[in-house]
Order: structure tokens, then C-alpha cells, then sequence
């Protein structure tokens, strides 16, 4: 038994939109303080399974439990938003344009304080999202980051149990958003506020959460931390959503224990598969290097991204197809001769 109570709990969670189904049996649990995405492609439910735990959305089928109160079960009971102490952060922040920052982060703050209380409190969080003094700017004066930093503060403001944030950065350009994203990460851990992220941006899911769950089709595909949703995949599926890859055929059967056969050669594979199946390898498992003899590949395509240098060799009959992250030039060009060495253990599906 696992003694630590979670902050949230979703048990067998079935959600639509009249006779659509969208949400499928869903079940996780989130620990208090852990930040967990929900990384999936558009469509999968990510916004309903958001929705449906703010109170925004209800549910036909499950439960969903914050903290110790059970906030919605089946059909039957459904706890009103306001009720649930969750705080939301929106796509685009969605700013009341006629408030100033400090009436919109000090709506949120709970009644029965004082005027005093309320103005201290206010600046303590925007202090908090890094824009003390703001109080007097309405939205139509911010940046759009700043504006996500507002609504933050303003979904914070009421000491919500859970913070929910729905694609809070999808609206700002690639420099703001590694910026914030960073500092909402640090934020989140350093206050220790349990928190869910819907994205459907991998880097952002895999480089801000504790875990991740992988949502396909309106189901839970995989729960793990982001290295074992990217190393160790539960299906070929979510390893070819989550990250780069190559998909090739694989026979364990007369290979060396631990080994399969592919068109690449002999490669080391990881789960202990022995039946015939379907290798998936990352980039930076394979090495492509000037070929020592004669060679069935040939470079295809040389692409410089700044760190690496991404590197396509193809199968002179065109059926097999590798692709290589190398840090800095390898020196190699288009039509080189080349072999290919898969140099980590990779996991091998059925089918
Ligand atoms: N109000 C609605 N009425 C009917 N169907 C809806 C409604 N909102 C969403 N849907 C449908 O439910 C499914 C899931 O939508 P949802 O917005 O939860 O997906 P998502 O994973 O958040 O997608 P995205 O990443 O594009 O926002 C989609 O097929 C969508 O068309």
C-alpha cells in the first residue's frame, strides 16, 4: 500500500460530449507537489480531462478526488467549480482588459481579508511571478508572457489545492517561452504546488514535468518520469509520438541472446523480446561513420541545426532509412558511402 496520499485521483474517468465519447477509463494519481503532464496529440482530450477536473466539464463515468474530497463521481455528484480549490491558467491568459493586474490577482484572493491584507498579498505574488509593482497595468499594457505571469498569480492567489494549466505558453515565441516555462517550473517546485500541464509540445512536457502521462485516442497510453515515457516506452505508438525515431524490423530468432537481426546489422535490444517485431531506434543511438568497405547506404541528406548536424543515410534499395544526431560536422556528403552502427540497446515491439 502506498501510504502517501495523493493530491488528485482519477478512477475510471469517462467523459464526452453527448453521445461522443472523448475520455476512456482513465486512472492516475498525482502526488502532492509533483508538476505531471499530459502530453498528447490534438483531439486526444487533453482540454476535456482539464476541464472535467476544474468542474468545467462533466464527467459520465469515475471519479475524480482532490485532496481528501471526492469532487465528482458518475453522473450523480458534481462539485461546483468555485468549490473544488483548483486555480486554472488558460491558453492565452483571458485578462478581464478593464482590470488592472492588481484587481485581477486580488479577485482571486479570499474574502474576509482586509483591503491592507488584500494589497500585500498581491504584491507578495506578483513579486512571486517576477513583476513587483505591476499592480496599476491593465492587460493591453503587458506582454503577452507577462500576461501568462499575471494569470498565474491570479490562479494562485486563492491557495488553490491544484494549479491547472492549459497550454500556457502555446501563445508566445520560442525565447519568452523557454524563459517562462523555466521559471513557472521553479515557481511550482520551490512552493511545492502540485500541479497538472496540458501540452502537446514534447520538449515542454519532458523537460518541465516530474512525470508524464502519454494520452492517445482518449486513453492513458503511458505513465512514467520523461526518461522512462522517452527511453522505455510501453508501445511502439507512444515511442513514435514522444520524440525522433526509426521504426525497423527486428528478429531476435538466430541472433545471440540480447541481439535481433535488422537491415542495419545485428543490434543489442533492451526488453528480452524473442518473437519477431519492431525495433525503435532515437537518432542519437546511431552512428553513421565513412565506410570502411563497400556499403549498401549512402548519405542522403546533411542538415545543420547548430549543436548537431542531423545525418539521413538510405539503403541503395531504399527501403531502409537511418537518421543520426551527431554534435558538431562529421565531414560527411551527400552520396558518401557509409556504415551504420546502432551503439545503445533499443526496445523491440510485436508486429
Ligand atoms: N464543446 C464540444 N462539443 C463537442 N465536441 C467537443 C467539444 N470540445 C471538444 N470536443 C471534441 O472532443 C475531442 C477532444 O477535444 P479536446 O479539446 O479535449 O482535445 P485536446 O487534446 O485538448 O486537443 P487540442 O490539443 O487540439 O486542444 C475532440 O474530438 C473535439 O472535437
Amino acid at each position: 500500500m502506498n501510504a502517501r496520499p495523493s493530491a488528485l485521483g482519477i478512477e475510471g474517468l469517462s467523459a464526452g460530449y453527448g453521445r461522443h465519447p472523448v475520455l476512456d477509463d482513465i486512472t492516475l494519481a498525482i502526488t502532492p507537489g509533483e508538476l505531471l503532464a499530459v502530453l498528447g496529440p490534438s483531439g486526444c482530450g487533453k482540454t476535456t480531462l482539464l476541464r472535467s477536473i476544474a468542474g468545467l466539464h462533466r464527467i459520465s463515468k469515475g471519479s475524480i478526488t482532490i485532496g481528501e474530497h471526492t469532487v465528482a463521481r458518475d453522473a450523480s455528484l458534481h462539485i461546483a467549480p468555485e468549490r473544488r480549490r483548483v486555480g486554472l491558467v488558460p491558453p492565452e491568459g483571458a485578462l478581464f482588459p478593464h482590470l488592472t493586474v492588481a484587481a485581477t490577482v486580488g479577485y482571486g484572493l479570499r474574502r474576509g481579508t482586509t483591503r491592507a491584507q488584500r494589497a500585500a498579498a498581491t504584491e507578495t505574488l506578483l513579486d512571486l511571478v517576477g513583476l513587483p509593482g505591476y499592480g496599476k497595468a491593465r492587460p493591453a499594457q503587458l506582454s503577452g508572457g507577462q500576461q501568462q505571469r499575471i494569470a498565474l498569480a491570479r490562479a494562485l492567489a486563492p491557495t488553490p489545492a491544484i494549479v491547472l494549466l492549459d497550454e500556457p505558453f502555446s501563445a508566445l515565441d520560442a525565447g519568452l517561452r523557454a524563459t517562462l516555462r523555466a521559471d513557472v517550473r521553479a515557481l511550482l517546485h520551490e512552493r511545492r504546488i502540485t500541479s497538472v500541464l496540458v501540452t502537446h509540445d514534447q520538449d515542454e512536457a519532458l523537460g518541465m514535468a516530474d512525470r508524464v502521462v502519454v494520452m492517445l485516442g482518449g486513453k492513458v497510453a503511458q505513465i512514467g518520469t520523461p526518461e522512462e515515457i522517452y527511453h522505455t516506452p510501453a508501445t511502439l505508438e507512444v515511442g513514435q509520438f514522444v520524440g525522433d525515431s526509426i521504426a525497423i524490423a527486428a528478429d531476435p530468432r538466430q541472433a545471440p541472446e540480447g541481439w535481433a537481426r535488422t537491415a542495419l546489422g545485428a543490434i543489442p535490444i533492451l526488453n528480452g523480446a524473442t518473437k519477431p517485431g519492431t525495433a525503435l531506434i532515437r537518432p542519437e543511438q546511431i552512428d553513421i561513420t565513412p565506410a570502411v568497405d563497400a556499403s549498401d547506404y549512402r548519405v542522403t541528406d546533411v542538415r545543420f541545426t547548430g549543436p548537431a548536424t542531423i545525418i539521413t543515410a538510405t539503403s541503395t534499395d531504399g527501403a531502409t532509412r537511418a537518421r543520426s544526431f551527431t554534435p558538431g560536422d562529421k565531414r560527411l556528403r551527400l552520396g558518401d558511402p557509409v556504415d551504420i552502427h546502432v551503439t545503445a540497446a533499443v526496445p523491440v515491439f510485436p508486429g
